[in-house]
This record gives C-alpha cells, structure tokens and sequence, in this order.
C-alpha cells in the first residue's frame, strides 16, 4: 500500500452515555477507495463527520495527510487548510445546495473560499470544476430548483471538488438517485478519481455500490468493524454472520419486484410532482 493518506486509529464518539463508534480503526490509500457499510444507526456517518471536522472524537486518532486531525481548532487558516484534505459529499441534492443561489453564485462562493489556484480567475477555476463534473455550462446560471438530481449532485461534487480535496468522503451520495443516473454519478467519480488521484471514503448500504467502486471495504455494526476485506473477497467470501446477511438481503440479478395488488385509487390519473 502507498502512503496512507487518511488513517483512523482507534476512534470512538459517545453522545451522553451512548456509544455510537466504538475503536474504529482503518487506511485509506492515496487514490484509493473504501466502502462503509451497516445498518442504519451503525456509526457510519459519525465516523465520516469526524473525518471532516463537524464531530469530534471522544477517542482517537484521525491522521489526514500527515497531519493530526484529532483536536480541533478554531483558526480559520487551520479549518481551511482541513477543508483541503477532506471534503464531504452529502446524500440530498434537493437540501445541500442554496436554493436562492445560481450554480454559478454557488461555486464562485467555493472557489472563493479556497483560493489556491496562481492567476486562474475565480470564472476559470469555477469553469474547470464544472468540465470536471461534466455540467452543461448553460446550467450555471440556473437556481438549484430548475435543475435534476442528478446535476444537482453534480454541482455537489464540484462545489467539494473547489478545495482540492485528497479526500472526498460520499455520505449515500447516489442514494438518492434513479439507478441510471446513479451509474452516471458513479462513473463520473471513476473518472475524477482517475483524473486528480483523489481518495474516495464512500458510505453507502448498497452493496451494488460498493462492487462498482470501492477496493476495500469495512463493515460496520453497533459502532465497530465487524469485517474488513478486498471488496472482492468481501463479496464471494464474507466472513461475518452480519455481512452474510447483508449480502443475502440483496436481490439476486433478474429480480424483479412482486407487483403490488391494485388498489381501487390506483386508478386515478397520477399528479406530476410540483403542480
Ligand atoms: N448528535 C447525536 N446525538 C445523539 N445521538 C446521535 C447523534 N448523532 C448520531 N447519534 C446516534 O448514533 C448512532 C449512529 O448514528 P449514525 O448516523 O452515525 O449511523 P449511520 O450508520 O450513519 O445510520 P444511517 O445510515 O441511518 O445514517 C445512532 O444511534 C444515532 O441515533
């Protein structure tokens, strides 16, 4: 493995009496990608709120690109300088962007914040990460209401891509999204991915995820990691009870859904959502 670029030693975080991760302890590799996955209330979004600075840990240690993440300070040079090393890409497009702000506005803001870019005017670099996520340009001066899901998290991803981040952690990015766009969203990281050598931490409970762009994968249950593996061995072998289930509630290629019995309302002429 190449130089670790984020490593997470031993982290815990208790909410009053509560315990909600428990000795969590995983590498991420530069230009690599992890999977997180587990149930509902596993722990997995409080670990990546630590990553990024909105938690702080109870225990441990979170080390991103050479630097102690653990404690937490308040300079702004300091929360800039961590803004460049993690990123965070939330599940709802719908609520993580400004709905009184255009794209542009939106990423101008971004671009702004993290200045580090010699000459390149604020219009270039917001241009370049708008290339990056492949969004129509005439987009730009759109308000987030007017645009899909799926641009919606397109600008997400550019509006975190701003800083320049080595890593990039997705909180159920695609969740949210049709399954076609959601392959769209997934290939699109790929090719960041092969483009700036970024590192992905990428939260999901869809396993199918996983396969298509994660290596490596943690398991998480009740706070802790109860398996750490290859996504490929992961996926053929796994070891744990817990991760077996997972893997079998996981419909099977070819399955389709029972069709629901029809109800007399079903009848009526569906609305178009928003009229
Ligand atoms: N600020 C908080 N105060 C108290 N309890 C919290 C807080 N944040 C999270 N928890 C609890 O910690 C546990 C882990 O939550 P977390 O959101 O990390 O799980 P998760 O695996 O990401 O679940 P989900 O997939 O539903 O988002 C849950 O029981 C949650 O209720």
């Amino acid at each position: 493995m190449t130089d670790p670029v984020l490593t997470v030693t031993g982290l815990s975080k208790t909410f009053g009496t509560f315990t909600a991760v428990d000795g969590v302890t995983f590498e991420l590799a530069a230009g690599s990608s992890l999977g997180v996955v587990g149930e509902s209330g596993s722990g997995k979004t409080t670990v990546a709120r630590m990553i990024i600075g909105l938690e702080q840990p109870s225990a441990g240690t979170i080390t991103c690109c050479g630097i102690d993440r653990s404690l937490p300070s308040r300079a702004t040079r300091a929360r800039r300088a961590r803004a460049r090393e993690a990123q965070m890409v939330f599940q709802d497009p719908y609520t993580s962007l400004d709905p009184h702000k255009t794209i542009q506005q939106t990423l101008t803001e971004a671009v702004r914040l993290y200045d580090t870019q010699s000459g390149a005017t604020h219009s270039d670099r917001v241009q370049e990460i708008a290339d990056l996520v492949s969004l129509d340009t005439r987009l730009l001066a759109s308000m987030p209401g007017h645009l899909s899901g799926g641009q919606r998290q397109r600008v997400a991803i550019a509006r975190a891509l701003a800083a320049e981040p080595r890593v990039l952690v997705l909180d159920e990015a695609v969740a949210a999204l049709d399954v076609s766009i959601q392959a769209q969203i997934l290939n699109l990281l790929a090719d960041i991915r092969d483009a700036t050598g970024i590192s992905y931490v990428f939260i999901t409970h869809d396993l199918a995820v996983v396969r298509q762009v994660t290596e490596h994968v943690i398991v998480m249950q009740n706070g802790r990691i109860v398996e750490s593996s290859r996504t490929e061995d992961l996926l053929r072998d796994p070891r744990h009870p817990y991760t077996r289930t997972l893997l079998d509630s996981v419909p099977l290629p070819g399955w389709r859904p029972q069709r629901r019995p029809v109800r007399p309302d079903d009848s009526r002429t569906p609305t178009a959502p928003g009229t």
